[in-house]
């Protein structure tokens, strides 16, 4: 279900009886393309807006451009429920802990059996039923710079650079919840930043951040793109004792839309 509207404050008919509504840019049901559940069948819920401006951004259209439709929660549980072969969800976005109201749509999904799946930038904590916090810390690689900033004007670099890392959030969420640490590689650059990360995470959490729950993808939204980038992030992964996670729904459908 492609959300194309770009009116925030059109509640729905099935708007909830507390009236919790949440901006969502897509729904649609594919396979987990990214992580530990990668090739499990899953439904996704894409929320819009974020609080990052990563140039790389694969969801332009929930982070520079946000686009959706202000949805009442059932609306998204109807959604969710319509495919019926599917017992995971994956709630992402653009940033989907900045609404509190996704907490609300993650008790319903908990209730009706539902596992659930978290897609988060790891700058925002909330208590929620979350099976597993797919946590995408972005390094400094990520930062819109004005030679990378899509819009050309370097305007967001600050900004983003000042909120993309926060050191006690990551450690909450960590030993909140279930989760893995899934970095964004743009090269090898990356790993040092990666490491030094980590140390951190580990001294501020008693929880046990084993290698194997931290992730290397490889940068791209195109199969062309990773054809160039995948292997040498396969390398880093063994040079380093990380593990690699593939982009399977990029190597399956390439950069279709709702996949
Ligand atoms: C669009 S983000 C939404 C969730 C959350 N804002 C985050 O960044 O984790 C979903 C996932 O796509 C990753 N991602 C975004 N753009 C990418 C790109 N160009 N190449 C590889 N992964 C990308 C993010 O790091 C994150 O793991
Ligand atoms: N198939 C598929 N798997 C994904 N895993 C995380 C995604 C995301 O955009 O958060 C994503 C996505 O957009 N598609
Ligand atoms: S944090 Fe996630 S949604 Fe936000 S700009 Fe970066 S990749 Fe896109
Ligand atoms: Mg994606």
């Amino acid at each position: 279900m492609p959300v194309n509207s770009t009116a925030d404050s059109e509640p729905s008919s099935a708007e909830t009886s507390d009236g919790a509504t949440l901006p969502i840019n897509e729904c649609f049901y594919s396979l987990q393309g990214e992580g530990t559940l990668a090739g499990v069948p899953s439904v996704f819920v894409r929320t819009s807006g974020c609080n990052l401006r990563c140039w790389f951004c694969d969801s332009y259209h929930t982070s520079w451009e946000p686009t959706h439709g202000q949805l009442g929660i059932d609306d998204v549980v109807a959604e969710v429920e319509s495919h019926e072969e599917a017992d995971h969800v994956v709630l992402t976005g653009g940033e989907p802990l900045i609404h509190e109201q996704s907490v609300d749509l993650l008790e319903r999904l908990d209730e009706l059996g539902y596992h659930t799946t978290v897609e988060t930038n790891g700058t925002v904590y909330r208590d929620a039923p979350i099976d597993l916090a797919s946590i995408s810390p972005k390094l400094a690689s990520s930062t819109p710079t004005e030679t990378r900033d899509p819009k050309g004007d370097g305007e967001w670099a600050e900004r983003h650079d000042e909120r993309r890392i926060d050191i006690d959030t990551l450690a909450d969420l960590v030993d909140a919840y279930d989760s893995q640490l899934k970095f964004v590689v743009t090269g090898e650059d990356d790993l040092p930043e990666i490491e030094n990360l980590l140390d951190r995470v580990r001294n501020a959490t008693s929880t046990t951040v084993r290698d194997s729950a931290v992730l290397l993808m490889p940068e791209g939204v195109t199969r062309e793109q990773l054809d160039v980038s995948r292997n040498a992030v396969a390398e880093l992964a063994m040079e380093y004792g990380y593990r690699y996670t593939p982009r399977l729904h990029v190597d399956l459908w390439n950069d279709a839309p709702g996949t």
